[in-house]
């Protein structure tokens, strides 16, 4: 068998991702809450099959520039977005866009692990099943069980797939909300300190899951912790009080960053 060593699948990653596209682009993106501005013109571009690391002190913007990418900020009322957000050539924020489908391509992972309050097999099946991704109940088995492997899942579940997925632990419910997410197949995933509710064990196999899903899929992840920026991500985007403060090979932020202030978050000074 030939099988690809995984310095080599880096590799191969690390190539695509110095020859790639952009997948999504931020431009000159401002965010209002009301008469409050919670970012100030960020430019900020999501590179495909990259995971993208956003940090900054509490209250920076990042969770709200992670959700601007599918247009999550639409659920608040006071909230109010400038600027153009594009996933490949498309305006994200045109009129005519259908946000669900938008929100298909661009699939999110919350803080806290969600699963609905139904079995492990309907939290993966509902997703494909209403945006018409299987046609026959042995297509949906296999989406079932191939998203679940997707997120690790599959050996821990797969004899009590009619079990509730809320009698799950802490970090098993993420990883199904993870492989809810996946089961549409998205293009981008977007994840808002998704191990922020897990043990360190937990946190470790979601940790290793996002590495993996990296092949795939393109992930923009927010965390308050720099360790785990710096193990999951390949570039990472510093924010304070609503600016992009820098942008930038994730090694380098950790190492030798551009900006004083990046510099002075990551010796921890402040935040
Ligand atoms: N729904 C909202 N209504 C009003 N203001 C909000 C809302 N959500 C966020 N804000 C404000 O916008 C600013 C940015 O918040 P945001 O949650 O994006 O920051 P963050 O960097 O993700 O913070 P944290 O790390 O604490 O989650 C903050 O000043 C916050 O109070």
């Amino acid at each position: 068998m030939n099988m690809m060593s995984e310095t080599a699948v880096e590799k191969a990653l690390d190539q695509k991702m110095t020859e790639m596209k952009y997948k999504m682009i931020g431009k000159d993106v401002s965010v209002y809450y009301g008469e409050k501005r919670a970012l100030f013109d960020v430019n900020l571009n999501v590179r495909e099959h990259t995971v993208t690391a956003l940090i900054g002190p509490s209250g920076c913007g990042k969770s709200t520039f992670l959700r601007c990418l599918n247009r999550m900020n639409d659920t608040i009322d006071s909230c109010r977005v400038t600027g153009k957000i594009t996933l490949d050539e498309m305006d994200i924020y045109d009129p005519d866009i259908d946000v669900v489908e938008l929100r298909a391509r661009v699939g999110m992972v919350f803080q806290k692990p969600n699963p609905f309050p139904k079995s492990i097999y309907e939290n993966i099946a509902y997703g494909p099943r209403i945006h018409g991704l299987a046609r026959s109940k042995a297509d949906l088995d296999q989406v079932v069980e191939t998203s679940l492997q997707k997120a690790g899942l599959w050996n821990e579940v797969k004899d009590r797939l009619q079990e509730s997925g809320t009698g799950l632990s802490g970090g098993q419910q993420q990883r199904l909300c993870i492989a809810r997410a996946v089961a549409v197949s998205p293009e981008v995933i977007l994840m808002d300190e998704p191990c922020s509710a897990l043990d360190p064990i937990a946190t470790a196999k979601v940790e290793e899951l996002i590495h993996e899903l990296r092949a795939n899929f393109t992930i923009v992840i927010v965390t308050h912790s720099m360790q785990q920026a710096a193990r999951v991500s390949q570039r990472t985007a510093m924010f304070h009080l609503g600016l992009l403060v820098e942008e930038n090979d994730t090694d380098k932020m950790f190492t030798n960053p551009d900006d004083q202030r990046t510099q002075d978050y990551i010796m921890g000074r402040f935040g």
